[in-house]
């Protein structure tokens, strides 16, 4: 598969609502689209998730030009790729920057699929034609805030909340939730926010029925997540914590959670989240794929991901609307009844929308092989 040129596309795209999670508050976006061009003129796309600050993981947009620019298109260029799986060998030398590694691959996992004329969801290996998708909501100024949000994505179909949580905005406001809507698959996400100091406080969650917590305590510790899951009925998600199939093998045997939570940037690529749906697959943990506030690009490589079959939970790929008045892919990601229907055309289903590529990019840089 020749790569004869790397296109690094910086945008700035403003969310419709700020998003806020335990960690703060974000609402202008900043990130790179890749694209992959061979020779015969085919263009591969890919989405760094990385945010502008180090508050998820230590990436940053800043670092992930760094690391693209100076070392991983280097790699790139001196070798021969015939398939993207190959890509994740390469990169690993590089030691981290999963984020940026998985923008490239992405890319060129997009152009392998298209020079073969089938979906990357065939590509990955996925056959579902549909996925059954939920939504996750910022904290909000207050409970009635909440409980009306609830309600419009409700409305929607869709087919999960997740809500995230905090100390002192937590167990009061679930079982508000859960007095509303005693069915309604609900799921906390904490981000990290408490310690096992709060062991006891965390175990009243348990009377409330959550799919999962996702990661309550520290963003990269699976030791003390296996202590609380210990004595607490609620599955626990990891999200944060898990970088790699070892992270996952190693929180699996620690008996850390129940259930992970995949982000095909966190984990460094669709080759290494393929593998670690497999792992788990083969030790009965389900899956689900996360997200980080992507545009079409990035929702569109989720979407090829969650049609592997562990995949058996809602994840958070809510359609184009939720998060962009205008995206950059058309058609746009759409959500009927909490369902989103897979994409049949070749690679990543969507096309770019080159006008609004255009106009919320603000820098781009070539690489010519
Ligand atoms: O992209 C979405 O719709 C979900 C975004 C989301 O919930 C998150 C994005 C980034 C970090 C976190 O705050 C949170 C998560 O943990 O999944
Ligand atoms: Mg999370």
């Amino acid at each position: 598969m020749p790569i004869k040129q790397i296109k690094l596309r910086k945008l700035q795209m403003r969310l419709k609502d700020p998003f806020t999670t335990s960690f703060g508050t974000m609402q202008d976006k900043e990130f790179y689209i890749t694209e992959a061009i061979d020779g015969e003129g085919n263009s591969g796309f890919g989405e760094s998730v990385a945010f502008i600050s180090p508050w998820y993981s230590e990436e940053t947009v800043k670092t992930n030009l760094h690391i693209m620019e100076d070392f991983l298109i280097k790699i790139l260029k001196e070798n021969e790729i015939s398939h993207p799986d190959q890509i994740s060998e390469l990169f690993q030398p590089i030691k981290g920057h999963n984020m940026a590694k998985s923008a490239l691959e992405g890319a060129i996992w997009d152009l392998y699929a298209k020079r073969q004329n089938i979906t990357l969801a065939e590509a990955l290996g996925g056959e579902k034609k549909e996925i059954d998708v939920g939504i996750s909501i910022g904290i909000q100024p207050s409970i009635e805030d909440l409980l009306q949000t609830i309600k419009g994505f409700v409305q929607e179909g869709y087919k999960r909340m997740k809500i995230k949580i905090k100390p002192g905005w937590d167990v009061d406001v679930l079982r508000e939730v859960r007095a509303n809507y005693p069915d309604l698959p609900i799921m906390a996400d904490a981000n990290s926010a408490y310690t096992l100091d709060d062991i006891e406080h965390l175990q009243k969650l348990d009377d409330l029925n959550l799919t999962m917590i996702e990661q309550p305590l520290g963003h990269d510790d699976i030791v003390d997540h296996a202590k609380l899951q210990a004595v607490m009925k609620t599955p626990i998600c990891l999200d944060e914590s898990i970088h790699s199939l070892e992270d996952t093998r190693k929180a699996i045997q620690l008996g850390s959670c129940k259930i992970i939570n995949i982000k095909i940037g966190r984990v460094g690529g669709l080759t290494e989240a393929k593998k670690i749906h497999d792992y788990c697959k083969d030790h009965d943990i389900a899956v689900w794929c996360g997200g980080m506030l992507e545009a079409g690009v990035g929702r569109a490589h989720n979407i090829a991901l969650t049609t592997l079959d562990q995949f058996i939970l809602p994840g958070d790929t809510a359609g184009s609307s939720r998060y962009w008045v205008k995206d950059i892919i058309k058609p746009e990601v759409v959500v009927h009844k909490g369902v989103i229907t897979v994409p049949d055309k070749p690679g990543i289903g969507y096309d770019i929308d080159e006008s609004a590529l255009e106009e919320f990019t603000v820098d781009e840089k070539v690489f010519n092989f």
